[in-house]
Protein backbone atom coordinates (compact mmCIF):
# COMPACT_ATOMS: atom_id res chain seq x y z
CA UNK A 1 0.00 0.00 0.00
CA UNK A 2 1.14 3.45 -1.13
CA UNK A 3 0.95 6.45 1.33
CA UNK A 4 1.35 10.04 0.36
CA UNK A 5 2.20 12.78 2.46
CA UNK A 6 4.13 16.35 2.42
CA UNK A 7 7.76 15.62 2.07
CA UNK A 8 10.47 15.93 1.81
CA UNK A 9 11.96 14.06 4.43
CA UNK A 10 11.47 15.72 7.52
CA UNK A 11 8.57 17.32 7.75
CA UNK A 12 6.21 17.09 10.41
CA UNK A 13 3.57 15.22 8.37
CA UNK A 14 6.51 12.55 7.57
CA UNK A 15 6.87 12.36 11.48
CA UNK A 16 2.88 11.81 11.60
CA UNK A 17 3.23 9.15 8.82
CA UNK A 18 6.14 7.91 10.27
CA UNK A 19 3.62 7.29 13.39
CA UNK A 20 0.62 5.90 11.66
CA UNK A 21 2.50 3.29 9.81
CA UNK A 22 4.40 1.71 13.16
CA UNK A 23 3.73 -2.00 12.70
CA UNK A 24 1.97 -1.99 9.17
CA UNK A 25 3.58 -4.17 6.74
CA UNK A 26 4.09 -3.68 3.23
CA UNK A 27 3.72 -0.01 3.22
CA UNK A 28 5.55 2.54 1.21
CA UNK A 29 5.62 6.04 1.77
CA UNK A 30 5.26 8.61 -1.10
CA UNK A 31 7.00 12.08 -0.89
CA UNK A 32 4.32 15.01 -2.68
CA UNK A 33 5.78 18.68 -2.74
CA UNK A 34 2.59 20.44 -1.58
CA UNK A 35 -0.60 19.83 0.42
CA UNK A 36 -2.68 19.85 -2.77
CA UNK A 37 -0.66 17.78 -4.26
CA UNK A 38 -1.21 14.63 -1.13
CA UNK A 39 -4.65 15.29 -1.18
CA UNK A 40 -4.83 14.81 -4.89
CA UNK A 41 -2.98 11.54 -4.95
CA UNK A 42 -6.18 9.65 -3.85
CA UNK A 43 -8.26 11.13 -6.84
CA UNK A 44 -5.26 10.51 -9.34
CA UNK A 45 -5.02 6.60 -7.60
CA UNK A 46 -1.39 7.49 -7.30
CA UNK A 47 -1.40 6.24 -3.48
CA UNK A 48 -4.71 4.26 -1.28
CA UNK A 49 -3.72 6.32 1.75
CA UNK A 50 -2.71 9.75 3.07
CA UNK A 51 -2.31 11.77 5.73
CA UNK A 52 -2.76 15.82 5.72
CA UNK A 53 -2.13 18.02 8.27
CA UNK A 54 -5.47 19.91 9.22
CA UNK A 55 -5.83 21.57 12.02
CA UNK A 56 -3.57 23.09 15.04
CA UNK A 57 -3.71 24.34 18.00
CA UNK A 58 -2.17 27.69 18.21
CA UNK A 59 -3.20 28.44 14.46
CA UNK A 60 -6.17 26.77 13.71
CA UNK A 61 -7.12 25.38 10.25
CA UNK A 62 -4.97 24.34 7.83
CA UNK A 63 -7.18 26.48 4.75
CA UNK A 64 -5.85 24.79 2.00
CA UNK A 65 -6.62 21.17 2.87
CA UNK A 66 -10.13 22.29 4.60
CA UNK A 67 -11.52 23.96 1.65
CA UNK A 68 -10.23 21.31 -0.54
CA UNK A 69 -11.78 18.75 1.30
CA UNK A 70 -15.39 20.80 1.16
CA UNK A 71 -15.21 21.97 -2.28
CA UNK A 72 -12.41 19.14 -4.47
CA UNK A 73 -12.17 16.17 -3.12
CA UNK A 74 -15.42 13.83 -4.07
CA UNK A 75 -14.48 10.33 -3.87
CA UNK A 76 -12.60 11.13 -0.60
CA UNK A 77 -12.75 9.63 2.52
CA UNK A 78 -10.76 10.41 6.06
CA UNK A 79 -10.46 7.23 7.37
CA UNK A 80 -8.60 7.98 9.90
CA UNK A 81 -7.08 11.11 12.48
CA UNK A 82 -4.17 11.52 15.21
CA UNK A 83 -2.50 14.28 16.64
CA UNK A 84 1.28 14.67 17.12
CA UNK A 85 3.16 17.47 19.39
CA UNK A 86 4.67 20.10 17.30
CA UNK A 87 7.95 21.44 18.31
CA UNK A 88 9.95 24.42 16.03
CA UNK A 89 12.89 24.81 16.14
CA UNK A 90 15.43 28.19 14.70
CA UNK A 91 17.51 26.47 11.82
CA UNK A 92 20.70 27.69 10.29
CA UNK A 93 23.21 25.88 8.00
CA UNK A 94 26.66 28.33 10.30
CA UNK A 95 26.59 29.47 13.14
CA UNK A 96 24.84 32.81 13.48
CA UNK A 97 24.70 35.70 15.57
CA UNK A 98 20.15 36.76 15.87
CA UNK A 99 21.62 40.29 14.78
CA UNK A 100 22.79 38.85 11.52
CA UNK A 101 19.41 37.27 10.63
CA UNK A 102 18.18 38.69 7.06
CA UNK A 103 15.64 35.98 6.51
CA UNK A 104 13.25 33.73 7.63
CA UNK A 105 12.23 30.42 5.53
CA UNK A 106 9.02 28.01 6.60
CA UNK A 107 5.61 26.87 5.85
CA UNK A 108 2.89 29.35 6.62
CA UNK A 109 1.48 26.93 9.43
CA UNK A 110 5.14 27.19 11.05
CA UNK A 111 5.59 30.75 10.56
CA UNK A 112 2.32 31.58 11.83
CA UNK A 113 2.46 29.58 15.30
CA UNK A 114 5.76 31.55 16.30
CA UNK A 115 4.54 34.73 15.18
CA UNK A 116 5.05 36.16 18.48
CA UNK A 117 8.98 34.88 18.37
CA UNK A 118 9.58 36.19 15.09
CA UNK A 119 8.47 39.95 15.85
CA UNK A 120 10.37 39.36 19.32
CA UNK A 121 13.81 38.34 18.00
CA UNK A 122 13.51 39.26 14.47
CA UNK A 123 11.27 42.44 13.76
CA UNK A 124 12.88 43.59 10.49
CA UNK A 125 14.08 40.09 9.00
CA UNK A 126 12.18 39.25 5.22
CA UNK A 127 9.22 36.02 5.91
CA UNK A 128 9.87 33.76 2.72
CA UNK A 129 6.56 31.04 2.90
CA UNK A 130 8.01 27.36 1.63
CA UNK A 131 5.64 24.49 0.59
CA UNK A 132 7.00 22.49 4.09
CA UNK A 133 9.26 23.12 7.18
CA UNK A 134 11.38 20.39 5.66
CA UNK A 135 11.93 22.59 2.38
CA UNK A 136 12.80 25.58 4.53
CA UNK A 137 15.62 23.79 5.81
CA UNK A 138 17.15 22.58 2.69
CA UNK A 139 16.43 26.18 1.55
CA UNK A 140 19.28 27.69 4.44
CA UNK A 141 22.04 25.65 2.45
CA UNK A 142 25.14 28.19 1.96
CA UNK A 143 23.14 30.69 3.04
CA UNK A 144 24.26 32.79 5.92
CA UNK A 145 22.07 35.13 7.44
CA UNK A 146 19.37 32.82 6.29
CA UNK A 147 17.54 31.05 9.12
CA UNK A 148 14.56 28.01 8.94
CA UNK A 149 11.67 27.09 11.35
CA UNK A 150 11.10 23.50 11.52
CA UNK A 151 11.37 20.00 13.04
CA UNK A 152 14.80 19.22 14.84
CA UNK A 153 14.46 16.05 12.62
CA UNK A 154 14.91 17.74 9.53
CA UNK A 155 18.04 19.80 11.01
CA UNK A 156 19.30 16.46 11.63
CA UNK A 157 18.75 14.57 8.46
CA UNK A 158 19.76 17.73 6.36
CA UNK A 159 22.87 18.40 8.29
CA UNK A 160 22.07 21.70 9.85
CA UNK A 161 22.75 23.46 13.08
CA UNK A 162 19.84 24.19 15.61
CA UNK A 163 20.33 27.71 16.94
CA UNK A 164 17.18 28.29 19.18
CA UNK A 165 14.21 25.27 20.72
CA UNK A 166 10.86 25.27 21.52
CA UNK A 167 10.30 28.62 19.23
CA UNK A 168 6.33 28.32 19.11
CA UNK A 169 4.37 30.86 21.05
CA UNK A 170 2.68 28.53 23.03
CA UNK A 171 4.50 25.72 24.08
CA UNK A 172 2.23 23.30 24.52
CA UNK A 173 1.40 22.96 20.65
CA UNK A 174 -0.16 20.16 18.69
CA UNK A 175 -1.26 19.11 15.12
CA UNK A 176 -3.95 17.08 13.68
CA UNK A 177 -3.72 15.20 10.90
CA UNK A 178 -6.47 13.21 8.72
CA UNK A 179 -5.84 10.30 7.24
CA UNK A 180 -7.71 10.60 3.70
CA UNK A 181 -8.46 7.10 1.28
CA UNK A 182 -11.08 6.35 -1.25
CA UNK A 183 -12.96 4.90 2.12
CA UNK A 184 -13.70 6.00 5.49
CA UNK A 185 -13.07 3.57 8.31
CA UNK A 186 -15.22 0.32 9.37
CA UNK A 187 -17.37 0.91 12.94
CA UNK A 188 -14.80 0.89 16.12
CA UNK A 189 -17.39 2.09 18.75
CA UNK A 190 -15.24 4.75 19.51
CA UNK A 191 -15.65 6.51 16.36
CA UNK A 192 -16.05 10.23 14.74
CA UNK A 193 -18.06 11.42 11.97
CA UNK A 194 -16.86 14.44 9.90
CA UNK A 195 -19.54 16.39 7.73
CA UNK A 196 -20.05 19.82 5.90
CA UNK A 197 -23.17 21.77 5.52
CA UNK A 198 -24.77 24.96 4.03
CA UNK A 199 -28.18 26.33 5.79
CA UNK A 200 -30.56 28.62 3.83
CA UNK A 201 -30.02 32.21 4.54
CA UNK A 202 -32.83 32.66 7.17
CA UNK A 203 -33.23 33.24 10.67
CA UNK A 204 -32.75 30.39 13.15
CA UNK A 205 -31.31 27.91 10.13
CA UNK A 206 -28.22 26.66 11.45
CA UNK A 207 -29.82 26.78 15.54
CA UNK A 208 -32.39 24.14 13.45
CA UNK A 209 -29.96 22.08 11.71
CA UNK A 210 -28.04 21.77 15.27
CA UNK A 211 -30.99 21.33 16.60
CA UNK A 212 -31.15 17.80 15.47
CA UNK A 213 -27.45 16.60 17.09
CA UNK A 214 -28.82 18.67 20.42
CA UNK A 215 -32.25 16.07 20.12
CA UNK A 216 -30.81 12.98 19.89
CA UNK A 217 -27.72 14.07 22.19
CA UNK A 218 -24.85 13.66 19.65
CA UNK A 219 -22.00 15.32 21.04
CA UNK A 220 -20.11 17.98 18.53
CA UNK A 221 -16.27 17.80 19.04
CA UNK A 222 -15.97 20.56 16.71
CA UNK A 223 -17.91 23.33 14.21
CA UNK A 224 -16.34 25.85 11.95
CA UNK A 225 -17.75 28.13 9.38
CA UNK A 226 -15.52 28.80 5.91
CA UNK A 227 -16.87 31.28 3.02
CA UNK A 228 -18.67 29.50 0.31
CA UNK A 229 -16.47 30.76 -2.52
CA UNK A 230 -20.34 31.79 -4.13
CA UNK A 231 -20.99 34.83 -2.14
CA UNK A 232 -19.20 36.91 0.42
CA UNK A 233 -21.22 36.10 3.82
CA UNK A 234 -22.27 32.55 2.64
CA UNK A 235 -20.61 30.44 4.85
CA UNK A 236 -20.50 26.11 4.47
CA UNK A 237 -20.26 24.55 8.31
CA UNK A 238 -17.81 21.72 8.96
CA UNK A 239 -18.55 19.82 12.16
CA UNK A 240 -17.10 16.77 14.09
CA UNK A 241 -19.52 14.77 15.75
CA UNK A 242 -18.98 11.57 17.86
CA UNK A 243 -20.08 8.21 16.35
CA UNK A 244 -19.92 6.21 13.04
CA UNK A 245 -21.91 7.60 10.14
CA UNK A 246 -23.83 3.43 10.46
CA UNK A 247 -24.86 4.12 14.20
CA UNK A 248 -28.16 4.07 14.27
CA UNK A 249 -28.99 7.43 15.65
CA UNK A 250 -26.11 9.00 13.38
CA UNK A 251 -28.20 7.80 10.69
CA UNK A 252 -30.97 8.95 11.47
CA UNK A 253 -29.28 12.46 12.36
CA UNK A 254 -28.32 12.85 9.26
CA UNK A 255 -31.55 12.14 7.52
CA UNK A 256 -32.77 14.48 9.02
CA UNK A 257 -30.16 17.00 8.63
CA UNK A 258 -30.39 16.31 5.26
CA UNK A 259 -34.67 18.01 5.46
CA UNK A 260 -33.01 21.09 7.09
CA UNK A 261 -29.46 21.99 4.83
CA UNK A 262 -29.25 23.38 1.25
CA UNK A 263 -25.89 20.94 1.21
CA UNK A 264 -25.21 17.94 3.03
CA UNK A 265 -21.73 16.01 2.83
CA UNK A 266 -20.81 12.88 4.65
CA UNK A 267 -16.50 13.27 5.08
CA UNK A 268 -15.88 10.47 6.62
CA UNK A 269 -16.25 8.41 10.08
CA UNK A 270 -13.17 7.17 11.23
CA UNK A 271 -12.18 5.94 14.81
CA UNK A 272 -11.25 8.86 17.51
CA UNK A 273 -7.54 9.70 18.05
CA UNK A 274 -6.99 8.38 22.04
O1 LIG B 1 5.74 21.67 6.83
C1 LIG B 1 5.58 20.66 7.54
O2 LIG B 1 6.50 20.15 8.21
C2 LIG B 1 4.26 20.04 7.58
O3 LIG B 1 4.15 18.86 7.79
C3 LIG B 1 3.05 20.94 7.45
C4 LIG B 1 2.53 21.49 8.78
C5 LIG B 1 1.12 22.15 8.58
O4 LIG B 1 0.77 22.51 7.47
O5 LIG B 1 0.41 22.32 9.59
C6 LIG B 1 2.38 20.38 9.76
C7 LIG B 1 2.53 20.58 11.10
C8 LIG B 1 2.87 21.91 11.66
O6 LIG B 1 1.66 22.47 12.12
C9 LIG B 1 3.47 22.82 10.65
C10 LIG B 1 3.40 22.54 9.32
Amino acid sequence: MKIGYLGPKGTFSEEAVIKYTQGVENCEVVEFNTIPEVINCISNSLCEEAVIPIENSIEGSVNIAVDMLINDANGIMIKGEMIIPISHCLISDAPVEFKDVHCILSHQQAIAQCREYISKKFPNAEIKATDSTAQAVLGVKSKPGVVAIGPERAAVIYGMRIIDRDIQDVKENYTRFLVLSQKDGVVTGKDKTSIVFSVPNVPGSLYNALGVLANKKINMTKIESRPSRKKLGEYVFWVDIEGHREDEIVKSALEELKGRTDFLKVLGSYPKFK
